[in-house]
């Protein structure tokens, strides 16, 4: 089976930048699957929140990863899904888990769309509660943990190629 790198981090980290560049670079398949949820749902991730709230977003999160199968993919995730066991452990199969660490601080200056961004998270939870919250989870299923404060792309991909090969 031909291997595939999973992208995990915050809203932000760069999963979905990073993770079609990676996918050119090492001539694998990409997905999001941020867009396999919404194709699943028939909406936007913010029209599932607000319909249904976060609860029913990370159910169908789930759903869509232990549906699919992903040989040969750079999967850029989306930041909840860390919150799925069965799910993180069907992607585990098909190759590293790579937490692109992003600060907290860096994190918020990317982000200008977080009440609409579709951020799976509890309604009274601040982004900084949500960020300590998670950083356990992404800390849990690492296989590879890329430093990505101050850091350019370039060096970024080059760094998450030599790791993966190096299967470290
Ligand atoms: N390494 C990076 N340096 C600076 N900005 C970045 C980097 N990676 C992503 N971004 C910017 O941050 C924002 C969020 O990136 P995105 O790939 O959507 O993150 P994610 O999929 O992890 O939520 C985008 O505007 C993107 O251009
Ligand atoms: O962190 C989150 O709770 C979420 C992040 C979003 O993806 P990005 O991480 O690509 O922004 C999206 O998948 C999901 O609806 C919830
Ligand atoms: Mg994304």
């Amino acid at each position: 089976m031909q291997k595939s790198i999973i992208l995990v981090g915050m809203p932000g980290a760069g999963k979905s930048t990073l993770g079609i560049q990676l996918a050119k670079k090492l001539a694998l398949n990409f997905v999001d699957t941020d867009l396999l949820i919404q194709l699943q749902a028939g909406c936007p991730l913010q029209h599932i929140l607000d319909e249904q709230g976060y609860q029913a977003l990370r159910d169908v999160e789930e759903k869509v990863l232990l549906d699919n199968k992903f040989p040969g993919f750079v999967v850029a995730t989306g930041g909840s899904a860390v919150y799925s066991e069965k799910g993180m452990q069907h992607l585990k199969q098909y190759g590293p888990v790579v937490f692109l660490d992003v600060p907290l601080d860096e994190l918020r200056n990317r982000i200008d769309d977080y009440e609409t961004r579709g951020i799976a998270k509890r309604p009274e939870q601040s982004f900084n509660e949500l960020f300590e919250e998670r950083l356990s989870l992404y800390n849990k299923y690492a296989d590879i943990t890329i430093n990505c404060d101050s850091r350019d792309q370039n060096s970024l991909l080059a760094e998450i190629v030599r790791s993966a090969q190096a299967g470290v």
